[in-house]
């Protein structure tokens, strides 16, 4: 079949074909307007306790690579911020584009930055990821901006990994990784209610977008660009420009942490 993806057949502009959710009222990514986020004092600070020891494999699904985390306890939670009750880390992925002007999902007064990361969580009220993400309340997913810059150590374990997952379907065990290394220092984030940003699209995720990016030399990005969307044996095709561009905001309200 026709798998969705990236490409000029299967891309973002076809996927409303198969995934009728992408002409919902809220879909991800959007273009925040800075001017335009809401200071909300009643928001709290974001609560971010992640234990190395859940990190388990490091897979290349053919749309991305992501980190895998053992989800079966609450030793890797996000709490506070805009959400109520406790959110368990589940993976956490990329996406980034063919070169330094492109790749991010959202963009921030209409620039887009090269990579973007994002930490999935989901809410303990279910039973399950898969239980969640059809929820209005079910996901809530951190977004964190790569900028060019100085090379940027605890990213480079995680691209060190690249070279065994190089093709769709490729995994290897990537354990003892402390994703709280790849956040900035400031947790001071946008928040707003929209979806996943790959079919299905499901309009279950609260958006914690944060102000402040972490570095990544464009050797790095270089690293990233060496991935193929196509499994081993099939003409190659180079795993980039793996991002969706920013939807209508269709009258939500973007909030800030911060004044
Ligand atoms: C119920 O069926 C599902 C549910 C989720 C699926 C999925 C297929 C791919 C990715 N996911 C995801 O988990 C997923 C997709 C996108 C994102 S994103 N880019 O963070 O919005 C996070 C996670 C199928
Ligand atoms: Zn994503």
């Amino acid at each position: 079949s026709n798998a969705w993806g990236y490409g000029p057949t299967n891309g973002p502009d076809t996927w409303m074909e198969r995934f009728p959710n992408a002409k919902g009222l809220r879909q991800s990514p959007i273009n925040i307007v800075t001017k335009e986020a809401q200071f909300d004092p009643s928001l709290k600070p974001l609560k971010i306790k992640y234990d190395p020891y859940n990190s388990r494999n490091i897979l290349n699904n053919g749309q991305s690579f992501q980190v895998d985390f053992v989800d079966d306890t609450d030793s890797s939670t996000l709490t506070g911020g805009p959400i109520c009750g406790t959110y368990r880390l589940n993976q956490f992925h990329f996406h980034w584009g063919a070169s330094d002007d492109r790749g991010s999902e959202h963009n921030v007064d209409g620039a887009q930055f090269p990579c973007e990361l994002h930490l999935v969580h989901w809410n303990t009220k279910y039973s399950s990821f898969r239980e969640a993400a059809d929820k209005d309340d079910g996901l809530a997913v951190i977004g964190v901006f790569l900028k060019i810059g100085a090379p940027n150590p605890q990213l480079q374990k995680v691209l060190d990994a690249l070279d065994f997952v190089k093709t769709k379907g490729k995994q290897t065990t990537f354990s003892n990784f402390d994703a709280k290394t790849l956040l900035p220092h400031s947790l001071d984030y946008w928040t707003y209610e929209g979806s996943l940003t790959t079919p299905p699209l499901l309009e279950s995720v609260t958006w914690i977008v944060l102000r402040e990016v972490i570095s990544v030399s464009s050797v790095q990005m270089a690293k990233f660009r060496s991935l193929f969307f196509t499994r081993e044996g099939e003409p190659q095709i180079s795993m980039v420009d793996n991002y969706r561009s920013p939807q209508l905001l269709q009258g939500r309200q973007v909030r800030a942490s911060f004044q």
